[in-house]
């Protein structure tokens, strides 16, 4: 005989235990209905067999070979729903979801399976007909023992409710106060998918949870068909939700939050069907095909996510709405538990062997089921301490940054005042500092200007009285007996005036220095170079300045550079008055006389002009003198030092 089901061993400890560790496998209940009444008329034969507790024997009629299906339990028609109830583990299921895990009960099975008998129990039987206590189902025993827990926790629980169905595709909402219409599915990190705007209805009593359920049901749609006299035409998924509220905590409804605490999630599947079976037509069949599509899609995801490797990637749980709602469950952090409903009957064994099969398959499904989020659930030891940490850490830093502020103010007032004071004052400094720059600048320039105006008109009676001299020392005549060697010299002498020549020879009729020209030993230095013949022929401004050492021998190249000795020299002064530039750059500021005050620059020049003027006047009017009186002998020219010693 052939045996497939769940590798584990007793269903009473796997359900009782609940997560047992990073990978937990979605727990299958099987239940076998008994034969119904139409089935029983018809003579229709079983043909499953319980075979201890959790092992399903399919003889096929015929004689075809036995099958076994092993579940983590197994229920036959005998069994109560209290059984049911208990076998199940849905108390397990509820305390999970007290401390915050997330967990579904879902049955799934042929349409006329018992699905949801199971769940919730028979339907009344008439108006104001009670259904007996004995045949509420999983949902109605977990709502009672649910309340009782929570009032026995001694800590306060907020319970809510949603439901809802997926019919034909569509959302809808069994709880809204208006006529229920489609909502959209929405999917964020935290939550995952999600209807959004469902209504989640706070209940604080099981009376108030039972109206709501029994809101759903009624509203829910369902119709009559061959193998069901009221076949559910939707998923339906009542939700409870579990938490423990802070005081300032507002219950998110679709916020996009994810909802703090557990939930215990009751999912009554649509039962797939044969349409030929149960003879739907019309809007049932459409309905069933809708139904079997999304059975199907979910067959699919559980199929896949059989596979490791497979369910790494990527699980297709888009392909409906019914698995984006089932998609935590089956694949991701919830606790989940299966039901499986077949009919004993032989008639029904092809569509109960495709439910045991699924079945089968889903029991391999592993999930990771994940600790709470809420803040009522106690963390492990090592995160609280963490936890602890952090938050004095933030109270540490939260009373610094508000020391800080305290105090910041003041400080940041005083610095921006400082500052501000400081940046005016500078602005103010350098604005005074560039008025008076520019003041002295003005100062300077006409400094400037006033010293080029009396150095313009010096230089002009310099060469006026020069010009003088020169006419006073010339011989008139050729052959007079006053005849002034001076006029030996070559024509231009006048223009060789400064310096006296530096042998201190004086003219023998005037008395005066002679210039280097006139000068009968002026062969000291220029003769060694230039002949005068060669002078004579060269252009005034060509011609070396007559006070200029040889140059260097071998070297043709007149030297062009003076310092500044030479320019307060008045030879270059003459130079520069007779319009003879020889240097076309203005002299440099006297290097000894930048401690000199700005104004007073540039008037050494001024002050040799000045005292030439006043050795030229008095020359002149030596000469002028001496032109009246005999001139001296000859040889007295021969003792240069006689008159012209310095000492
Ligand atoms: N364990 C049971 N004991 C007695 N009667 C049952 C049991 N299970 C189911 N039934 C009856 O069988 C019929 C079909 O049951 P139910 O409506 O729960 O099936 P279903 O799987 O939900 O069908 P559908 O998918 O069409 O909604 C109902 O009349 C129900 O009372």
């Amino acid at each position: 005989m052939e045996e497939r089901g769940s590798p584990d061993g007793d269903p009473a400890r796997s359900l009782e235990q609940g997560p047992e560790g990073p990978e937990t496998p979605i727990q299958v209940v099987l239940r076998v209905r008994p034969m119904s009444t139409t089935e029983l008329r018809r003579g229709e034969q079983s043909a499953l067999h319980c075979s201890g507790t959790r092992t399903l024997q399919v003889s096929p009629p015929g004689g075809g070979p036995d099958m076994a299906f092993r579940f983590g339990a197994v229920l036959d028609g005998a069994s109560t729903q209290e059984d049911v109830f208990r076998v199940c583990g849905v108390k397990r299921l509820g305390e999970l979801a007290l401390r915050g895990f997330s967990c579904t009960i879902f049955t799934f099975g042929q349409t006329g399976s018992g699905k949801t008998y199971t769940l919730t129990g028979p339907p009344p039987q008439g108006e104001g007909v009670p259904v007996p206590a004995s045949l509420a189902g999983i949902m109605q025993r977990t709502f009672i023992w649910l309340l009782d827990r929570v009032q026995h926790l001694g800590v306060p629980v907020t319970l809510r409710a949603s439901y809802l169905e997926i019919y034909n595709e569509q959302v809808r909402d069994l709880l809204s106060l208006g006529t229920p219409r489609p909502l959209p599915v929405r999917w964020n990190k935290a939550r995952g998918f999600y209807v959004e705007q469902l209504r989640v209805v706070e209940f604080g009593s099981l009376e108030a949870l039972m109206e709501l359920l029994q809101m759903g049901l009624s509203r829910r749609r369902s119709s009559s068909h061959t193998l069901n006299k009221a076949s559910s035409r939707s998923h339906a998924l009542l939700t409870l939700y579990v938490s423990r509220p802070a005081p300032q905590q507002v219950p998110p409804v679709d916020s996009g939050e994810a909802p703090v605490g557990g939930k215990l999630c009751f999912v009554d599947l649509a039962g797939s069907e044969k349409v030929a079976a149960t003879g739907s037509q019309g809007q049932l069949m459409l309905e069933a095909n809708s139904i079997n599509r999304s059975l199907l899609a979910l067959g699919h995801c559980i199929s896949l996510l059989l596979d490791p490797q497979r369910k790494q990637s990527h699980i297709p749980f888009r392909d409906s709405k019914l698995t984006k709602l089932l998609a935590d469950s089956l694949g991701g952090r919830g606790v989940t538990l299966m039901v499986a409903c077949v009919s004993p009957s032989a008639q029904c064994l092809p569509e109960t062997l495709s439910t045991l099969r699924y079945a089968s398959r889903a029991q391999r499904v592993t999930t990771r089921p994940q600790g709470p989020k809420s803040p009522g659930v106690k963390p492990p030891p090592q995160v609280e301490a963490e936890m602890l940490q952090l938050q004095e850490e933030n109270r540490h830093l939260r009373f610094q940054l508000d020391q800080m502020q305290t105090k910041a103010p003041g400080i940041h007032g005083a610095r921006e005042a400082w500052a501000q004071r400081n940046l005016y004052g500078m602005l103010q400094e350098f604005m005074l500092e560039n008025e008076r720059l520019r003041k002295e600048m003005r100062q300077l320039r006409s400094s400037r200007d006033l010293a080029r105006a009396e150095e313009h008109a010096l230089a002009q009676q310099v060469h006026e009285l020069e010009r003088h001299l020169h006419s006073a020392c010339s011989l008139p005549q050729k052959g007079s007996a006053h005849m002034c060697p001076c006029s030996t010299g070559p024509a231009a002498s006048c223009h060789a005036l400064p310096p006296l020549c530096s042998c201190y020879h004086i003219c023998p009729l005037c008395r005066i220095s002679l210039a280097h020209w006139s000068c009968p030993r002026r062969e000291c230095y220029l003769p060694q170079t230039l002949e005068p013949e060669a002078l004579g022929h060269m252009s005034l401004s060509a011609r070396p300045p007559p006070w200029v050492p040889p140059p260097h021998p071998g070297s043709s190249k007149l030297p062009q550079e003076r310092c500044h000795s030479d320019w307060t020299q008045t030879p270059v002064l003459a130079e520069m008055l007779t319009g003879e530039e020889v240097v076309p750059s203005a002299p440099p500021l006297p290097t000894g006389s930048s401690n000199m005050p700005p104004m007073l620059r540039g008037v050494s020049g001024i002050s040799n002009l000045t005292q030439r003027l006043e050795a030229l006047t008095h020359q002149m009017s030596s000469s002028l003198n001496l032109g009246q009186k005999q001139p001296q002998p000859i040889e007295d020219m021969q003792s240069p030092g006689q008159g012209l010693s310095p000492h």
